[in-house]
């Protein structure tokens, strides 16, 4: 697959804009104001600000061509008080150790707003999976395995899918992690496919629990879903099912867009046939027009504007041209803290990331419980308790936005850092 020219300019436009934001810098920014309204002492903060393990690894891959290339790995662990640590690996062009320690953190606030026994991780590596044969990804990801294989596993730390990686990585990993340890572990990964102990709708649980975020605040704000107008930006696996999911619930939505631009119809998009003209990267049929790049589609008039492709997409470049009432952050990270201190002056709502996007780490507890167990769960029963794990989560962070007069954003740290903390310092690894 080779690179349009329209794709080049996207990304150096995207990467002009990511430039000036550093998402560590962003998550310790927001962890260190979460900390001082609980009146935590610094030391909390100095002890959260970074992973407690980061490991970077070399991995060359005989490349198709025959030549061998090496690749930048990178795995965070933010804190394991709580138990092995959770997160996904993203394979894509910029990954860097900043991002994926960031990401790690916010793994963190995560699972302890959600109560799930873990804590935060994550892994990146610095590549371009569009731009590679099945066998280069496939090399790639049991060389990425090998490398790390020491600090991960199903008690120590879980990895699982991110931006573009898939249930056939997670397979990969997953088999070549089997052959290190010489016996079958299904718990080692999840987001992995059915056939191999993965769990009925971890595909969509990211997209649903987005969806049941916005469900509430939609009965919050008194509006019908079915009168709303969105705008979703990223159409892969997170975007395309929650534009499917709003599409069947009424919802008008008038803008989508992969990495390659906005396509934009105020009357309302056809869904249904973006979604089968999009490819396993999220990226729609070339026959359909981008009309906008992906900056001008964020500023295009809706109800509610959700971020699910990269970070840092509004920032305090853009933020005052947000048309808007209320953002739901799908992405990890897409509103820097100025820009969202801005839309609240605005008063736009801005539902985090951390709450907003956890339906895909709940399931992924799920399908590390069954794996455990060696009992499935079906469907239902899955989204079932997907709703009332999210649901109870939001009403947290609700009230504690009201208790201590702070935004969603602020409260949902505060819900994380208060749990890391408590078994952290239980363990005596903090103390005050
Ligand atoms: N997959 C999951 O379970 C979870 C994903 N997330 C987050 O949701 C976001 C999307 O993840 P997935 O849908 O899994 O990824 P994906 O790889 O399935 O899709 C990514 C989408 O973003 C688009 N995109 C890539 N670069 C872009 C750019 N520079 N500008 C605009 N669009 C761009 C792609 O064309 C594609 O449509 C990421 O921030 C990820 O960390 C968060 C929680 C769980
Ligand atoms: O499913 C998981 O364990 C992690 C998902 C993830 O990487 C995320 O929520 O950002």
């Amino acid at each position: 697959m080779t690179v349009s020219t329209a794709e080049t300019k996207q990304n150096h436009s995207v990467k002009e804009q990511l430039s000036n934001t550093n998402p560590l810098i962003e998550f310790q920014a927001v962890l260190k104001e979460a900390i001082e309204v609980l009146r935590y002492p610094n030391d909390v903060f100095e002890f959260l600000k970074e992973p407690m393990r980061f490991l970077e690894v070399s991995i060359p891959v005989r490349m198709d061509n025959n030549t061998t290339k090496v690749f930048r790995g990178y795995r965070a662990q933010h804190n394991d008080a709580n138990g092995p640590t959770k997160g996904g690996i993203r394979f894509h062009p910029d990954v860097t150790p900043e991002e994926v320690k960031a990401l790690s953190g916010w793994m963190s606030m995560k699972c302890g707003i959600t109560g799930l026994p873990y804590g935060g991780a994550k892994g990146g590596i610095v590549c371009d999976p569009r731009n590679m044969s099945l066998r280069e990804l496939e090399l790639l990801s049991r060389g990425y395995v090998r490398a790390v294989s020491q600090i991960v596993g199903p008690t120590k730390d879980i990895p699982a899918p991110d931006m573009y990686t898939n249930s056939q990585i997670m397979a990969w990993m997953l088999d070549e992690y089997d052959h290190i340890r010489e016996f079958d572990s299904p718990g080692f990964i999840t987001g992995k496919p059915l056939a191999l102990g993965g769990s009925e709708g971890r595909e969509t649980a990211t997209s649903k629990g987005v969806l049941y975020t916005l469900e509430r605040i939609c009965e919050l704000k008194k509006i019908p879903i079915k009168e709303m107008t969105v705008i979703i930006q990223g159409f892969g696996n997170v975007g395309s099912f929650l534009a499917k999911y709003l599409y069947e619930l009424g919802a008008k939505v008038v803008g989508i867009s992969d990495v390659l631009g906005g396509i934009y119809d105020p009357n309302g998009l056809d869904i249904p046939l973006l979604l089968n003209s999009r490819d396993s990267f999220g990226i729609v049929s070339n026959d359909i027009e981008r009309s906008l790049s992906n900056q001008d589609l964020l500023e295009k008039e809706c109800d509610i504007l959700i971020p699910a492709a990269i970070g840092g997409q509004i920032t305090k470049n853009n933020a005052n041209n947000i048309k808007c009432q209320i953002v739901i952050e799908a992405a990890n990270g897409p509103t820097t803290k100025e820009a969202a201190k801005i839309l609240q002056e605005r008063d736009i709502l801005v539902v985090p990331d951390i709450l907003a996007n956890s339906g895909g780490v709940i399931v992924s507890y799920f399908e590390w419980c069954q794996n455990n167990q060696g009992y499935y769960w079906t469907e239902e029963k899955v989204d079932q308790h997907l709703k009332e794990k999210i649901s109870s989560s939001f009403e947290k962070v609700f009230q504690t936005s009201q208790c201590f007069e702070v935004d969603m954003r602020i409260a949902a740290y505060i819900e994380g850092i208060r749990r890391v903390t408590e078994a952290s310092r239980l363990r005596g690894w903090i103390t005050w």
